[in-house]
Parts: C-alpha cells; sequence; structure tokens
C-alpha cells in the first residue's frame, strides 16, 4: 500500500449539468478513511455522475473533486491510489477473467503476482482461465471488485456493488467492504437501500436531486429515527383510549384501528389495560424502520414514483407519520420543508471543507 497520511475523497461545490438538467448541484462533502461511508440516495439523485466525475469519466461544470488531495487525472498510476466498481458489465467479455486483470496491471506497473491474489481474494481462482462473457451476475461483481483491489489502493468505491446479488454475495461483498475499512481504507459505496447501509456503513452521505441532504454518522442516524413505540388493538378501543389519556399517554390511531403510543413501555401499558379490565388484542413493542425514515427524508426528490404510492406520511399506505421526532424544530409533522432544507441536523458542520 503506498505511504499516506489521510487518503480522502474530497468534494467542494462540485456541480454537474447536463443541459436543462442538474444532475449533481454543489455537493460538498469529505470521505474519511477507516470506516464504511455510504452514499444514499433515490434512483436518478445523483450518485453514479458524482461518483465519474471523481474517476474523471464526466467533467464537472464547477467544483471540485480531489483523491488524496490531487485531480485523478493528476495521478499517473491510479489503479495504486483508487480502486473502483462503477458498472461491473464493463469488461472485455472475450477476455479470460486473469487476462483482464493482467492488461489492468501491466498498464498500471503492478506486479503479476497481484493477479493471483486478487483472483484469490474474490474466489475466482478456479475460472480465472475462463472467458468472462460466460461470468453470472455475481461473478462479474466479483471479477470488477478483484480489478478494484488489483492495485491495493487506499481508497476503493463501490457503485451499488449489491446489486442483483444473492444473499451469500451481499454478505460477502459487505464482509470485505467493512473488513478493508477496518485496514484503514477508504470505502466509499452508493446503495438506494438504507437497510443495506445500515449494515454495512458507518458513515452516511444522503443525497436528492443532486443536492446534499444528510452527512451523518449512522449512529446518529439510527438514534434520530429509530422512534420506538408501544403498538396496542382492542375489541373496547374508546374505553382503552380514555385509560391512556388518563394516564397521560398521546395516543395514535393508525388506519387499521390500531393505537401506537410513544415513549411508554409494553409491560406498564398491559398492566394498566389489566387494571382497567380492558381486553386487548394486541399489544407489541415496535420500532420504525430505517427504510421509512430514509424515505421521508428524500421524499420531496423522489424523481420517479411507483404509479399511485407515496410513502408513508405522504398520504401513502404505512401508517402515522414515523418519523415525527426527526421533524425540525418548529415543523408540524407531516408537513415537509424544502428538500434542501431536510437532513439540515445531520450534516456535519466540520466537514467538507476541501482544500
Ligand atoms: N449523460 C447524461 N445525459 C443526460 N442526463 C444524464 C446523464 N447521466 C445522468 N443523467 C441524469 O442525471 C441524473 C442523475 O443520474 P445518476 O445516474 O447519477 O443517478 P443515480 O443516483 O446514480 O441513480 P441510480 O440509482 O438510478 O443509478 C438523472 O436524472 C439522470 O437521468
Amino acid at each position: 500500500m503506498l505511504a499516506s497520511l489521510a487518503p480522502m475523497i474530497e468534494l467542494q461545490g462540485l456541480t454537474k449539468r447536463y443541459g436543462d438538467k442538474t444532475a449533481v448541484d454543489h455537493l460538498t462533502f469529505t470521505v474519511r478513511p477507516g470506516v464504511v461511508t455510504g452514499f444514499l440516495g433515490p434512483n436518478g439523485a445523483g450518485k453514479s455522475t458524482t461518483m465519474r466525475m471523481l474517476l474523471g469519466l464526466d467533467a464537472p461544470t464547477s467544483g471540485d473533486v480531489r483523491i488524496d488531495g490531487r485531480h485523478y487525472s493528476q495521478l499517473s498510476e491510479p489503479l495504486k491510489y483508487i480502486g473502483a466498481l462503477l458498472d461491473a458489465k464493463d469488461v472485455h467479455g472475450g477476455r479470460t477473467a486473469y487476462n483482464h486483470l493482467l492488461c489492468l496491471a501491466q498498464s498500471n506497473r503492478i506486479p503479476r503476482h497481484r493477479v493471483d491474489e486478487v483472483l484469490e481474494t474474490v474466489g475466482l481462482t478456479a475460472v480465472a482461465r475462463k472467458r468472462s462473457k460466460g461470468f453470472s451476475l455475481g461473478m462479474g461483481q466479483r471479477l470488477g471488485i478483484a480489478a478494484a483491489l488489483l492495485g491495493d489502493p487506499e481508497i476503493l468505491m463501490f457503485d451499488e456493488p449489491v446489486n442483483g446479488l444473492d444473499p451469500e454475495g451481499i454478505h460477502w461483498i459487505r464482509n470485505l467492504m467493512k473488513g478493508l475499512a477496518a485496514q484503514g481504507r477508504t470505502v466509499f459505496v452508493s446503495s438506494h437501500l438504507m437497510s443495506e447501509m445500515a449494515l454495512t456503513a458507518e458513515h452516511l452521505i444522503v443525497i436528492g436531486r443532486g443536492r446534499l441532504l444528510a452527512d451523518t454518522s449512522m449512529a446518529d442516524f439510527i438514534e434520530k429515527n429509530s422512534r420506538s413505540f408501544v403498538r396496542m388493538r382492542s375489541p373496547q378501543p374508546e374505553r382503552l383510549k380514555d385509560v391512556l389519556a388518563a394516564a397521560g399517554h398521546t395516543v395514535v390511531t393508525t388506519s387499521d384501528g390500531a393505537f401506537e403510543i410513544q415513549d411508554a413501555d409494553a409491560a406498564d401499558l398491559g398492566t394498566l389495560a389489566a387494571q382497567h379490565q380492558v381486553v386487548l388484542h394486541e399489544l407489541s413493542p415496535q420500532r420504525a424502520s430505517l427504510e421509512e425514515a430514509f424515505m421521508q427524508l428524500t421524499a420531496e426528490s423522489v424523481e420517479y414514483h411507483a404509479g399511485g404510492s407515496l410513502p408513508p406520511g405522504q398520504g401513502g399506505a404505512g401508517g402515522p407519520d414515523v418519523i415525527a421526532q426527526g421533524v425540525p424544530a418548529g415543523q408540524a409533522p407531516g408537513q415537509q420543508p424544502p428538500a434542501q432544507e431536510w437532513g439540515a441536523q445531520w450534516r456535519n458542520p466540520g466537514s467538507g471543507k476541501g482544500r
């Protein structure tokens, strides 16, 4: 590995326009070493465009992006600084896996033995002499990851690496990314699935319509958004509501007639109901899902909604507004601020200063 103090990716006001369309809109943030940083956003948010600019495949309209303090074009043997998986299908299918990697190695003055090493790391040694056009999606992803690892770079970037993979493949990639970060490398991975990132990333960058929505640690995001509550159902709903209200609880009625009570203990609520001889058909502690919180965060900036379905809290199914706690002060739950205001409470004021 190259000796480097702090291999970072730094974006400063990075912007990309295609005609009238602003794909990436003044993005400023820093991706740091030692943790997996998740790059999240709905389809069309601008993740791939950002990553392409990072690799010099697209020129920014304005702003700046640096790898280890330099533009990609200034890196003489770039694979030794940054390894990337952008499009796993972007391989000369007529070549064997071994030859594909060998060509890359030779053009970056990487020793031949690295080809065998990375093939071993990704579990493709047995098929190394087979043409990659016969590879399954999972094998193709592994070959793309082998190419990213070839130069033993300190910075790794993966665009939607688990797309289309089976559970075993997903598990493998997740552990690989965590292992690379644990070695002190900078690992930047895009996804449109919050549930996946919650299992992999320690830091989160969320974008929507090209704009930064959140720059936060995963722990912070979970703490702010994992609202816990107790769900209760009774054949005597009015009576239960009165009992709960008299005990000082705020009750939210869901579309299926159940009650949700925040900041309460399920056992205490069960005892309360028993003391007042209210029959219960359900008493269950619940946790709002991070996926729902993410959908709320990006709701204003989702470009392509599925026909007729809106996320919870936007008039769609899914019960009451699940991230009422995450709504900025002075904002009524369910009332959405402009997209650029969202996530302000998660933005790390010290980050993204660039150089
Ligand atoms: N070459 C291009 N010409 C015109 N518009 C483009 C081009 N590339 C991307 N876009 C547009 O820019 C926006 C951002 O696209 P991008 O592929 O970066 O999003 P993404 O977050 O990676 O989405 P996905 O998760 O669907 O891959 C989209 O609206 C897309 O249609």
